[in-house]
């Protein structure tokens, strides 16, 4: 991979996105390159949870403001929807995945952190929206989720200020999960994935879905939702196992079955 360094270690695929000197900054590679490594981790029965991070200073600088140049109105449409496609990839990925936010993550960079089920950020992480600044906006899906994950006001000073915020203004306002001191971030964010490790990796995929297709629904519709979807958990081993475990006063051990 050019603009990656993967590694999968202990049921978690490692997402590095690795052009440190460019601070991660995102580029169409980048965005093919993502695609085809989730694609893998996907069908990989091993990994059950997916961590993005970056190396070097920066979590993420954004797209890759290079580029832009050379784009018109038809190359960027086409830049922002591969873009966006692929965050909307990541939000609907069917295993849980964490944002191991370590330094900057503004543009691209926070739109990618927030298509991810979690955001865990060391407390030197800058955030934010700053496309304003370059006469542009949001084009990767940050103007509609980060709607949702803080309320209009809070999203429209950010999107419409481009200042940036630190982690634990994000984690206050509802942006980030968790904020960890840097020494500690990849210690905490592992003790966090091992939490999902613990769990039932059918019955998470599952429950995602829900929350996710729900959410973009009417609370009708997300309600039936939720109940069909109980019903048919108990056709499964791992509600067998789960409940077994507990009457038995012992630990599960789900199969994903
Ligand atoms: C993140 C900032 C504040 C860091 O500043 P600083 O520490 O001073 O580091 P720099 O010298 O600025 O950056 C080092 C190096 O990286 C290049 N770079 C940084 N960000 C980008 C980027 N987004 N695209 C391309 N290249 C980038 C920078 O040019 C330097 O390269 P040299 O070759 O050494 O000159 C600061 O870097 C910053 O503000 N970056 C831009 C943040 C931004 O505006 N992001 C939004 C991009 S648009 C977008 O994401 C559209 C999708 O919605």
């Amino acid at each position: 991979m050019e603009t990656l360094d993967v590694k999968k270690e202990n049921g978690i695929g490692w997402i590095y996105l690795n052009r440190p000197d460019k601070l991660n900054a995102i580029n169409l590679k980048m965005i093919n390159e993502i695609d085809s490594i989730l694609k893998d981790f996907e069908t990989d029965n091993e990994i059950r949870v997916v961590i993005f991070t970056g190396k070097g200073k920066a979590f993420c600088a954004g797209a890759d403001i290079s580029q832009f140049k050379e784009l018109n109105t038809m190359t960027a449409w086409n830049f922002a929807r591969k873009g966006r496609e692929l965050m909307d990839y990541i939000e609907r990925f069917m295993k849980p995945t964490i944002a191991m936010i370590n330094g900057y993550a503004l543009g691209g960079g926070l739109e990618l952190a927030m298509a991810c089920d979690f955001r865990i950020a060391s407390e030197d992480s800058m955030l934010g929206l700053p496309e304003i600044n370059l006469g542009i906006y949001p084009g990767f899906g940050g103007t509609q989720r980060l709607v949702r994950l803080v309320g209009k006001p809070k999203a429209m000073e950010i999107m419409m200020t481009g200042d940036r915020i630190r982690a634990d203004e994000g984690e206050r306002i509802g942006l980030i999960n968790k904020v960890v001191t840097k020494e500690s971030l990849e210690e905490e964010t592992l003790k966090f994935a091992a939490k999902l490790l613990e769990k039932s990796p059918l019955i998470l995929s599952i429950l995602k879905n829900i929350i996710l297709y729900g959410n973009d629904s009417p609370i009708v519709d997300g309600l039936n939702m939720e109940s069909l979807g109980w019903g048919y958990v108990f056709s499964t081993e791992d509600e067998k196992e789960g409940v077994d475990a507990f009457l038995n006063k012992r630990k599960p051990n789900f199969k994903g079955k």
